[in-house]
């Protein structure tokens, strides 16, 4: 019998392109083929990341003159502004009919996976009778506790009034937890009815894929799974199935910087906030002397120039900060011996990266899930601390001392040291979950089984 056939289709982001490449791994270790979809200015990346593999890989154009959006620019995160994802994602519907015929010329799809993001690909996946798994970067926590609130969010709270669930008691939020417009009253616009369109396509799928294991939220993905359908399968964390690093004849220069902490026996702080974070200059200003003043060791990647006001940062923090403004490997940098805290927004996957390579959190949330996700690390899985914001509110400005006190603590405090004894317990879980007999391994044989066993009644 051949083997199955797996389609996957991510958005264009960094943050959901990323996971696919390793989810497209562990695909491959339990025998299936894989077959991915871009477009040709992301194409490289894909070759690149998915070289030493049979991956299937297939460019569809993306389409052009897009009002605001640059010719070019095929990714979110090479977008001028985040405002302009709507009108991005929108124009991703003109690539249906170019993915459908390429669709239709595949040998036989057992199933799809696409991302919420592109709710078009339900339909292509109907009309070639092919199942569709949508892809969530967002964890049963955060979508157990987004359905679970919404009437409570359409009541008279105000912005950081705390507020209980009934379904999850232990649990404190606000409504600046939630990302607009669902924190709205009566939320509307363009982005509410993108995402009203991405649910009804959702509801409409076989499941969904989601980037984490059983162990880590047990009580949601029960509660998720017993409420809503369609089901939600927790088959990662896709990075435990990250390629082993490949030969390469010169080091990055940051990784020869870490290797030089190391030897020293210095500890250093990683701090990066993903690919979409956008940070005023007040708050960027913020950070730089947070970091000076807390004399910790820092490797800090910045995605605009740090020169805006040459004030003499770089200069003043030389033996013990670093700062870069390239492309780095993240989960290298995790994983390097000298890395012992990761001051991040949350973004879900640098979250489940850090818990695999067993490194507490400083949460900074800024935007969609990261606020939730910050909640649960902090908070459920106590895996990190929180920076403090000036005025106590959840999406409050972060002054210098907001930074300073909670980074000390991290790193040499005893609440860091509480934060790095319980990731290294989940972080084992983590990797144990994808290997052979584990909770998503056996997640993901149960589902090629049902899929299977569907294909041939
Ligand atoms: O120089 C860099 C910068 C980033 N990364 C990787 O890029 C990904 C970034 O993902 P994430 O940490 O989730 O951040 P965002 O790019 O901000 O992610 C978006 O997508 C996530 C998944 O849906 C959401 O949780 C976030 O809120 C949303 O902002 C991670 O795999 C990083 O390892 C690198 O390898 N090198």
């Amino acid at each position: 019998m051949a083997s199955p056939h797996v389609v996957l289709f991510p958005f264009m982001s960094k943050g959901h392109i990323i996971p696919i490449f390793d989810l497209a791994r562990l695909l491959l270790r339990s025998g299936i083929s894989v077959t991915v979809f871009t477009t040709p200015a992301s194409r490289p990346f894909f070759s690149d990341s998915l070289s030493n593999t049979n991956v299937n890989i297939i460019d569809i154009p993306f389409p052009q003159n897009i009002e605001g959006i640059p010719v070019g620019v095929e990714s979110t995160d090479k977008l001028p502004s985040m405002s302009l994802f709507v009108p991005f994602a929108s124009a991703t519907k003109s690539m249906k009919p170019n993915f459908e015929q390429a669709l239709a010329s595949l040998s036989p799809v057992t199933f799809m996976i696409t991302d919420s993001f592109l709710p078009w690909t339900l339909d292509s996946a109907n009309k070639l009778g092919i199942p569709r798994f949508a892809y969530y970067g967002m964890t049963t926590f955060s979508l157990s506790l987004m359905r679970s609130s919404s009437d409570l969010l359409r009541t008279e709270l105000s912005d950081d009034e705390v507020f209980t669930l009934p379904d999850f008691p232990w649990i404190k939020l606000t409504r600046n937890d939630f990302d607009s417009p669902f924190r709205e009253r009566e939320p509307k616009g363009p982005f509410f009815d993108f995402a009203m369109e991405e649910a009804m396509a959702t509801s409409k799928s076989y499941g969904l894929i989601v980037n984490s294991f059983y162990e880590l939220e047990s009580v949601y993905v029960d509660y998720f799974n017993s409420k809503f359908s369609p089901k939600a399968w927790c088959v990662g964390p896709f990075c435990a199935a990250t390629a082993p690093l490949q030969q390469r004849l010169e080091k990055p220069s940051y990784i020869n910087w870490l290797d030089g902490m190391l030897e020293q026996g210095k500890h250093v702080l990683y701090v990066a906030f993903g690919t979409q974070a956008e940070l005023s200059s007040e708050q960027f200003k913020e950070i730089k002397i947070g970091l000076e003043k807390s004399e910790v060791n820092f490797l800090w990647v910045v995605r605009k120039s740090i020169d805006e006001v040459d004030d003499g940062f770089e200069n003043r923090v030389k033996n013990r900060g670093l700062v870069v403004t390239e492309w780095v490997d993240q989960r290298e940098i995790l994983n390097h011996g000298s890395v012992e805290g990761f001051l991040s927004h949350c973004g879900w996957n640098s979250v489940i990266e850090s818990i695999c390579a067993k490194v507490p959190i400083l949460a900074w949330p800024m935007m969609a899930d990261q606020h939730l996700n910050a909640r649960m690390v902090v908070e459920e899985i106590k895996i990190g601390l929180k920076v403090e914001t000036r005025d106590g509110s959840v999406r409050g400005f972060v002054k210098c001392e907001g930074l300073e006190k909670p980074i000390r603590e991290l790193m040499e405090g005893d609440k860091g040291k509480e934060a790095r004894k319980k990731v290294n317990e989940i972080g084992e879980a983590a990797i144990n979950a994808v290997k052979e007999g584990g909770s998503s391994w056996q997640t993901l044989n149960d589902l090629i089984l049902e899929l299977t066993t569907r294909r041939n009644v």
